[in-house]
């Protein structure tokens, strides 16, 4: 038998030196493609033949597009394994893959500490009003005029948070260090240790009362739009939304509506429903505080995540299991 095949979807930036633990054990293929059709092309062509795991980054969906079935029936039928560099991976369609017998893993932890900082920091300054002031300092006109009306103090608000995995919980520990009252909604309640003291209500109660949401969900087929119209509508007039999760969580255009009519006053955004276009109406406004999708664009913590999927590839490739498996095919036999 030869050695084992690694296909690399994407680039290495960080983790060298854990890289070449694998290149150590097995042989690293590069597609040559720039272009799904491409991709495609070169699946069947049988240069990839082989390959049993493969490691992709959230970027090289451009090369391949989504990871769906057609993909799939593309890809070389030798593929167990797809190791994903990050957290959220809405970019792969996981009952595709158990139907065709690979198994995923993406980097949960890892990421909820850079995360859950920049949604503080958006929770901030959308709370306090500075990205007007951020313009109009720009513009040469100190804090224009008129000024940004006051913004509000964290201490003592409700922050409501939607999800509460590892993100979500993360946040919930930084922001009670400014003094908020922490309630959330999930798909289950959490055991009162992971809780730490949150109060677990109903999606209409968190929206009805909440002064700041916090959107902390991964996006998949039944999460997309949850923060939608009919949700606008039910929320506490002026509340501020922050969202770290996946634009699409929550529906764009009834945002830019609900910002409009001043149901939302004010929202911090990291991420959007068709990256990198951002609708116009959330660029126009000035109670839109924006930054391109860098919850997790720090060295640490871009060099814990390629640790963390070379793990899985390590562990791929010599033992035929995964560390961090989603959680839709845990369970699943190897
Ligand atoms: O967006 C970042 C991630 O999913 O890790």
């Amino acid at each position: 038998m030869g050695r084992p095949k690694v296909l690399l979807l994407g680039k290495i930036d960080h983790a060298h030196v854990a890289w070449q633990t694998i290149a150590d054990i097995a042989d690293v293929i590069q597609p040559k493609a720039t272009n799904r059709d491409e991709f495609i092309a070169e699946c069947k062509s049988g240069a990839l033949d082989d390959i049993s795991v493969a490691y992709r980054t959230f970027d090289s969906v451009k090369i391949t597009g989504k990871i769906d079935s057609e993909l799939l029936d593309a890809f070389p039928k030798s593929i167990k394994f797809l190791c994903h560099n990050g957290a959220g991976y809405d970019q792969i369609d996981i009952p595709a893959c158990t139907a065709h017998d690979v198994r995923v893993s993406n980097t949960p932890t890892a990421v909820d500490d850079a995360t859950a900082d920049v949604t503080i920091w958006l929770l901030i300054g959308a709370l306090r009003n500075l990205p007007i002031g951020i313009e109009a300092l720009r513009a040469g006109k100190w804090r224009g005029s008129p000024p940004p009306k006051l913004g509000h103090d964290p201490q003592g608000k409700i922050l409501g948070i939607l999800g509460m995995g590892g993100i979500g919980r993360n946040v919930a520990t930084k922001a009670r260090a400014f003094g908020m009252r922490i309630r959330y909604h999930n798909r289950s309640r959490l055991s009162p240790e992971l809780e730490d003291g949150a109060e677990y209500v109903s999606l209409e109660t968190l929206l009805a009362e909440s002064d700041v949401l916090s959107l902390n969900l991964p996006l998949n087929p039944s999460t997309r739009h949850t923060i939608a119209a009919p949700q606008f509508a039910l929320m506490k007039p002026g509340i501020v939304i922050v969202n770290t999760a996946r634009g699409a969580v929550m529906d764009e255009a009834a945002l830019v509506d609900a910002l409009a009519s001043g149901q939302v006053s004010s929202v911090g955004l990291d991420v959007y429903e068709n990256e990198p276009e951002i609708h116009p109406g959330l660029l126009e406004n000035p109670n839109v505080l924006l930054v391109p999708h860098m919850g997790t664009w720090t060295q640490e913590t871009q060099q814990k995540m390629e640790e963390w999927t070379i793990d899985n590839v390590r562990l791929a490739v010599k033992e035929g299991k995964l560390k961090s498996i989603v959680p839709e095919q845990t369970g699943l036999a190897a």
